[in-house]
Parts: C-alpha cells; structure tokens; sequence
C-alpha cells in the first residue's frame, strides 16, 4: 500500500443486478492527492464513484476511509465523514441565485450560519461566486456553472471531493474553467477523485491515473507517465482529440 492513503477501494465486485459492472477494482487514493479514472464508455468509472459515496453496495470488497472499512455506512453518513459526490446529472437549482445555492449544498449540516461561514470561505478560493453572488445559476454559462457546482461542494468541507465527468458537453472555453476549477482544488490541498472522458485533460491535472476496462484496472501510474504511454495514446488520446471530447 502506498503511504498516506485516504481512500482505498479493495477488490470491488458490484453491478445493478445481473451481470457485474466492477469485477476485483482496487484503487488507492492519498491525501492531498488528484487522482483520475479513463476508460471507455460502459467501462464501470462512474460506477467506482457510486460505489464510494455509497449509492450502490458492492457485493464484494471492501472501501477504506482513513484506514476503516465505511462499506456498510449510509449515503448520509459518509457525506459527513467528508466524501462529497458531484455527480454527472444533478446540477445547480437553474431558478435559484448562485448564492442561494451554495447555501443549499450544506443543507445536510443542519446548521445555516455554518453553511453560510464554509459558503463565503470557497467563496475565497472560486470568485465568480462572490462577483455572481446574486445571478441565477440558469444565467450562468456551462463552465462557470460546473464551477459554482465544485465551489459548492466544499460546503461541506470534504476530505475527499468525488467528480464525474466535470467537462463533458462544455466547450472548449468552459472546459478550460472546470480543469482551473480541479487545479485550485488541488492547490487548496483538497483530494479528489476524478473520472473523465476527457482522457487528455484529465490526466493533466492528475498526480496519478487508473485505466479502467470492462470493470478492471488495467494500467496505473502517474499522469504524466500515462500520457506517454503508446497503448493509452493509441487507445484514449488520439479518440479524445478527435472526438474534440
Ligand atoms: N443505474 C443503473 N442501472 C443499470 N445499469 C447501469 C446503471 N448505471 C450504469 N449502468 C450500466 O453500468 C455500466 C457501467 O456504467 P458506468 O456509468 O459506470 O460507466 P462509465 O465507465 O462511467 O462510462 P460512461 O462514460 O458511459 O458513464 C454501463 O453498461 C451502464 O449501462
């Protein structure tokens, strides 16, 4: 195991029913780290994702959060334990102002002043929050939103911040807001763990990647050394930039 590890899935086995999607994931994730998961569609990455917030209960393995197993605690429980999901499909209230939203995102603390102290101090860290404090969030472009979306969830001061897929169906210039957005998160000293069509971009902002393939990891290492791998350029690189993706 390598030092410092957060957040470790172990041998995951899970699925929706016949049929597994993740079949033995292992992945380790370490403090302050950025760590994203490529692969192609159907592969199970955001699946690794459900399986960590707790969504979706694996049928084997175990997951690992400051070295306890949290497998059987509730969606609830590991939200306050500090793992924050930001999931594909379930985006800001388009109706409410920005501000009204990052309110909102700590609705589970029960605690309005501390929702309102955490909201003002990410605040600091992503500006557009302040300068668009009184817009709709609908008003805001698809970059600029997803921002508001990542600012939002350090409402609830995560240790570990769960991304799925933070940059797809944004242009390029709102593409280049969300990959800033993952960098401030990781000067900020946060953990994140990304999954990420945008096998390019994705891996730029990572320390370290896991090539995920039909529920199964199949390559790992740096960022850096999986861009320059010839089999991922072959396979993820030269797709993802033709695809523009
Ligand atoms: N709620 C669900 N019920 C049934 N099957 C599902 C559900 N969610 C995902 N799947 C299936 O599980 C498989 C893996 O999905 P997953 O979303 O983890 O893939 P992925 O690697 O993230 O790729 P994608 O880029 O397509 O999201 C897919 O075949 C998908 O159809």
């Amino acid at each position: 195991m390598m030092d410092g590890v957060l957040l470790s899935v172990e041998g995951v086995v899970a699925g929706y029913g016949a049929g597994d999607i993740l079949r033995g994931v292992s992945i380790e994730v370490a403090q302050g780290e950025t760590v994203c998961l490529i692969g192609p569609n159907g592969a199970g990455k955001s699946t690794v994702l459900k399986v960590v917030s707790g969504l979706l209960r694996p049928k084997a393995g175990v997951i690992r959060f400051h070295g306890t197993v949290i497998t059987h605690l509730s969606v609830r429980q590991r939200l306050l334990a500090g793992i924050v999901h930001v999931p594909q499909d379930r985006g800001l209230f388009p109706a409410m102002t920005v501000w009204e939203n990052m309110i909102m995102g700590g609705y589970v603390l029960g605690d309005d002043r501390e929702a309102r102290r955490r909201a003002e101090r990410a605040a600091e860290l992503f500006p557009l929050v302040t300068e668009r404090r009184n817009e709709l969030a609908g008003s805001l472009s698809g970059g600029e939103q997803r921002q508001v979306e990542i600012a939002r969830s350090l409402v609830l001061d995560p240790k570990v911040i769960l991304l799925d897929e933070p940059s797809i169906g944004l242009d390029p210039k709102s593409r280049r807001i969300v990959f800033d957005s993952i960098e401030r998160l990781r000067d900020d000293g946060r953990t994140v763990l990304l999954v990420e069509q945008n096998a390019r971009s994705g891996l730029a902002v990572a320390d370290r990647g896991y090539v995920l393939e039909s529920g199964q990891v199949r390559l790992t290492g740096t960022g850096q050394h999986l861009l320059s791998d010839p089999e991922v350029g072959r396979l993820y690189l030269g797709a993802s930039l033709a695809t523009g993706s």
